[in-house]
């Protein structure tokens, strides 16, 4: 009888994937990570670039949709209030883990995860809302020439930090009117120049979004993955497709609320996951140069490299 081989290891694929998977264990030795959480960060670079092959690719037309608009209800609802749904979620997912019999190591767990959650909280909240006056990502704009151009006499507040626009910029001068005085400031935030109406140009300006949905996801998959493993995760699942037919077929509603967001937040958060993948792949196509993206990526990866360290 010809001896027996073995296709994983003679298949030349097998070599590649071996080559791969050592390379990963490599970068994620250097970054002091572990391989999944190397894994989760690779995958946006790839969102982006899909994102930008889509723009690329997509003519005009086909690319103009409900999620070219910024009023879409995700963006203004979700995305905008991103940090109160990532935190609401993350919070029921804690309680659950709790809760959670099945669930071993639980203490040290969910201590070491609120301590990374206050950490990129406050990475979040200087990176995109206060830095000690203007959050980091206005910052750069400010100090790579951006400036809160083409506010109009009558929205102007706090006028000490403007001047007299004595010039015109070719590509704002639709926003003007030649009877009226406009005034310009680089030391307001880019959430004060829009509340006056300003016109938010000429920096590089990292994207927020970017920011904002790749650190929510990476730091819920990573805890999900604490807690629980492929195995308990479908098990789990599965226990919810069943728990939630008995309740619609016995028109039980609040019981049935009262399960997804008790025992079973884990599917919450997987949706929310959903959502921002999603959000942030329209983010990539519509919004930004890939620079910027790239720019809100950067910082959000060092937040996370951070978080790891806990
Ligand atoms: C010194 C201050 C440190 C503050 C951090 C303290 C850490 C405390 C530790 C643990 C407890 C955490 C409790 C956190 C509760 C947070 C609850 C909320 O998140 S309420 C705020 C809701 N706001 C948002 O979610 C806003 C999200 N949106 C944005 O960040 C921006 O709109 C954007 C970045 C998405 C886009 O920017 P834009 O300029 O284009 O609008
Ligand atoms: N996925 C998305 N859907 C809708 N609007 C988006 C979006 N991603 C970014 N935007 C909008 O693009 C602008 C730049 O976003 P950011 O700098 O946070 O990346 C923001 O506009 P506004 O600031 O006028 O709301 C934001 O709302």
């Amino acid at each position: 009888m010809p001896p027996v081989t073995n296709i994983t290891q003679t298949h030349p694929i097998a070599g590649h994937l071996d080559m791969v998977n050592k390379r990963l264990n490599d970068i994620a030795r250097r970054l002091k990570i572990n391989k999944l959480e190397l894994l989760i960060m690779l995958t946006y670079p790839v969102i982006i670039i899909l994102g930008q092959l889509i723009w690329l690719v997509a003519p005009a037309e086909s690319s103009m949709n409900y999620f070219t608009s910024k009023k879409n209800i995700f963006n203004v609802y979700f995305v905008k209030q991103g940090w109160f749904w990532t935190t609401m979620v993350f919070g029921l997912f804690l309680f659950s883990v709790m809760r959670d019999s099945t669930v071993v190591r639980k203490q040290h767990g969910v201590i070491s995860c609120v301590k990374k959650f206050a950490l990129i909280t406050t990475c979040w909240f200087f990176f995109s809302q206060w830095f000690l006056g203007m959050p980091i990502m206005d910052r750069i704009f400010v100090l790579t020439g951006g400036s809160c151009y083409n506010v109009s006499a009558e929205k102007l507040k706090n006028s000490e930090y403007f001047k007299l626009m004595d010039f015109t910029i070719e590509d704002l001068a639709e926003f003007t009117n030649q009877d009226n005085d406009y005034y310009y400031s680089s030391s307001i935030s880019s959430r004060q120049c829009k509340s006056m109406r300003g016109r938010w140009y000429g920096g590089h300006d990292p994207s927020g979004h970017v920011f904002l949905l790749s650190l929510s996801t990476t730091f819920l998959m990573t805890q999900l993955f604490e807690f629980y493993n492929s195995i308990t995760l479908r098990k789990k699942l599965r226990q919810f497709k069943i728990d939630t037919e008995n309740h619609l077929k016995n028109r039980e509603f609040v019981p049935f609320l009262k399960s997804l967001f008790l025992d079973y937040p884990i599917v919450l958060l997987l949706m929310l996951v959903g959502l921002w993948l999603w959000m942030l792949l329209n983010t990539t196509i519509y919004f930004h140069s890939l620079l910027e993206n790239l720019a809100g990526l950067f910082f959000s990866y060092l937040a996370s490299l951070l978080s790891f360290q806990i």
